[in-house]
């Protein structure tokens, strides 16, 4: 279903309701810069290093396409499981789950307290910007513990620039790719008012430098466009 949610004056915050998950893969297709190959590169990755039974967790699964796309490339068997706090967004997710034929576990919890199952890969694509800086921090903490020895925790993150004018001209050449995904202006500074102080964006070092005091024992960035980049944290 096409993303109409900013086309209404909004009345509140930014919230993974009702509304926005029954349009939440078109919102994210039409508003993430790359967004399908991104989750493609991050599956054919954790598919490439990742052996029979082992376990992914994906935080903030929404409606299941970072686990689907695993599902699409695993070459053996993997343990699936999704964790998410919104119920409509797990409700789509199963869904498509039954009709892909793919075992994924679902669950409905909030990833800031769940008490997060050992795993070899971990993975939170657009989540971690919504979770407060100081829970983003201990949640991080938490998900290098659950790690095995040599795991891999894989985000993705809206970011801002360092250099205030850069980060400016970044966010303009953001907008016009929403204009050309064919959001109006009343839509996009809508989305930007209901988004303001509940996406906090991170800069790449903040981010860096948040994996590297959680434990990891190193952090690059797989992929970036402008304002969006994904990381790949590993364990010592
Ligand atoms: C932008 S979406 C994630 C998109 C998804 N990972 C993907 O790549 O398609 C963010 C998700 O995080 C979930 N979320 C936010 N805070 C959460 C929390 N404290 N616990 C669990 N899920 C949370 C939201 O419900 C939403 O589904
Ligand atoms: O539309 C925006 O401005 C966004 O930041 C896109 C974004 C995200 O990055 O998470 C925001 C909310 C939706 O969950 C989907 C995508």
């Amino acid at each position: 279903m096409m993303d109409t949610v900013f086309t209404r004056p909004i009345e509140k915050q930014f919230e993974f309701d009702a509304s926005v998950a029954s349009v939440f893969d078109d919102m994210a297709a039409r508003s993430i810069p790359f967004y399908k190959e991104n989750l493609a590169l991050i599956a054919r990755l954790l598919c490439a290093i990742l052996k029979e039974n082992d376990t992914v967790v994906d935080l903030g699964c929404s409606t299941a396409n970072t686990l689907l796309m695993v599902h699409k490339y695993a070459k053996v068997p993997l343990q699936l499981y999704g964790f998410d706090n919104a119920e409509a967004m797990l409700e789509i997710a199963a869904q498509k789950t039954h009709a892909f034929g793919a075992k994924i576990t679902l669950e409905k919890a909030d990833i800031t307290t769940l008490c997060i199952p050992s795993a070899e890969a971990i993975v939170a694509n657009y989540t971690l910007q919504f979770i407060r800086p100081p829970k983003r921090a201990l949640l991080v903490a938490s998900v290098c513990d659950a790690l095995t020895a040599g795991g891999v925790f894989i985000f993705s993150e809206k970011i801002v620039h360092e250099d205030p004018v850069l980060s400016k001209a970044m966010i303009e050449v953001y907008l016009d790719f929403k204009r050309e995904q064919g959001y109006s202006d009343f839509e996009i500074s809508q989305k930007r008012e209901a988004l303001e102080n509940v996406l906090v964006p991170y800069t790449e070092q903040e981010n860096k430098e948040m994996a590297l005091k959680a434990g990891f024992a190193q952090v690059e960035t797989l992929f970036k466009w402008g304002n969006f980049a994904t990381y790949l944290a590993k364990k010592a």
